[in-house]
């Protein structure tokens, strides 16, 4: 799993299955992850043709380098089993289980996942998986279920199934949200995987928009499920690197290979400590101003 644990997931963006135009678009927007869902976007009568119709653009469209993940139904529905053996058979990166309430529910779809490989002749451990929080269960759950499989790749937060369970709904500080966020965000780390955090649904609302953004920016989420590919720039923007910290970051860089040069692992530069979290924290923005075009192939910031 190493090339997906190294991925950058700032966005990662739900295309409703039953939309052709859509689907077939996708790819055009940049988003990191390109997320097609076939739970809650699609109405029941059109579940099959959604399917169908993903199943037949994972094979036939180009979506360049952007992750391939598929919300499927949930595992209390007819349209599980069909939906994960059809997506393991298209050759899609991750499936995301909605509804994620037990490590119990990770492990089944693990084992369904691994059975279709072998079904479909495709290569055992291809598939990852992700699994979204969207009730009370879940959440007090969340360290287990993002710790209960070696295919997962991150948990996200699912607020609006979320704030219906605990019977309020969203508002614009979202401090209805404060305990669930810093529990996914916990299981994530500690079980080393990504977390993601949840939709924001008005599109005309786009301060607050960037004022939820940069607060799970601040937090330290590694992106967010977005719904618009009009929201990709904006927690693009958001998780940009600054000039001084690219410069910073590359200075850092420098710094501790001359040290390690000389066999040491701690410097000082500028009066300040450098160390191992320095340095891997340097590493982070560094990759973020490469996705951002900042740098050139040496890693100088390139002056706008
Ligand atoms: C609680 C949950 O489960 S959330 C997850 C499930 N929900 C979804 O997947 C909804 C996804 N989003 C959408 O369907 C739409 O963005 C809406 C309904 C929210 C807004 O639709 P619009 O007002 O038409 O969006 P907008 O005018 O910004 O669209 C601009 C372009 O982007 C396209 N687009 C909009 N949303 C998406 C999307 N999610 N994926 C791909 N393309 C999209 C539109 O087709 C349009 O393309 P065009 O210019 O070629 O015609
Ligand atoms: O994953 C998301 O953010 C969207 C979703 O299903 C929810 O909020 O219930
Ligand atoms: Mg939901």
């Amino acid at each position: 799993m190493a090339e997906n644990e190294e991925r950058l997931r700032r966005t990662m963006m739900f295309v409703p299955g039953n939309n052709p135009a859509m689907v077939k678009d996708a790819g055009i927007y940049g988003a990191d992850s390109i997320m097609f869902d076939l739970e809650d976007s699609v109405s029941l009568p059109e579940k099959d043709a959604a399917r169908l119709l993903v199943y037949e653009a994972l094979q036939t469209q180009d979506y360049g380098d952007a992750e391939l993940v598929v919300r499927v139904n949930g595992q209390d529905t007819p349209f599980y089993d069909n939906d994960v053996k059809a997506m393991v058979k298209a050759g899609i990166d991750v499936i995301r289980l909605p509804k994620a309430e037990s490590p119990e529910m990770v492990e089944k779809l693990e084992a369904d996942i691994a059975a279709a490989e072998k079904e479909f002749g495709r290569e055992a451990g291809s598939t990852h998986l992700m699994a979204a929080i969207e009730s009370a269960k879940g959440v007090l759950r969340a360290a287990d279920i993002a710790a209960a499989s070696d295919r997962m790749i991150g948990i996200a937060l699912s607020a609006e199934d979320y704030t219906t369970d605990m019977k309020t709904h969203r508002y614009p500080d979202g401090r209805e949200l404060e305990f669930a966020r810093n529990m996914v965000l916990h299981a994530a780390r500690a079980a080393g995987v990504a977390a993601f955090d949840t939709v924001f649904t008005n599109m005309d609302d786009t301060e607050g928009f960037y004022r939820e953004t940069e607060y799970i920016h601040q937090l330290g989420f590694d992106g967010k499920s977005l719904v618009n590919p009009r929201q990709i720039p904006m927690v693009n923007k958001v998780y940009e690197p600054t000039e001084a910290e690219i410069k910073n970051a590359k200075n850092v860089i420098n710094a501790i290979q001359e040290a390690k040069l000389k066999g040491s692992g701690v410097i000082s530069m500028n009066g300040q400590m450098v160390d191992r979290p320095v340095v891997l924290r340097a590493q982070r923005v560094m990759k973020l101003a490469t996705a951002s075009h900042l740098v050139d192939e040496e890693g100088n910031y390139l002056e706008k």
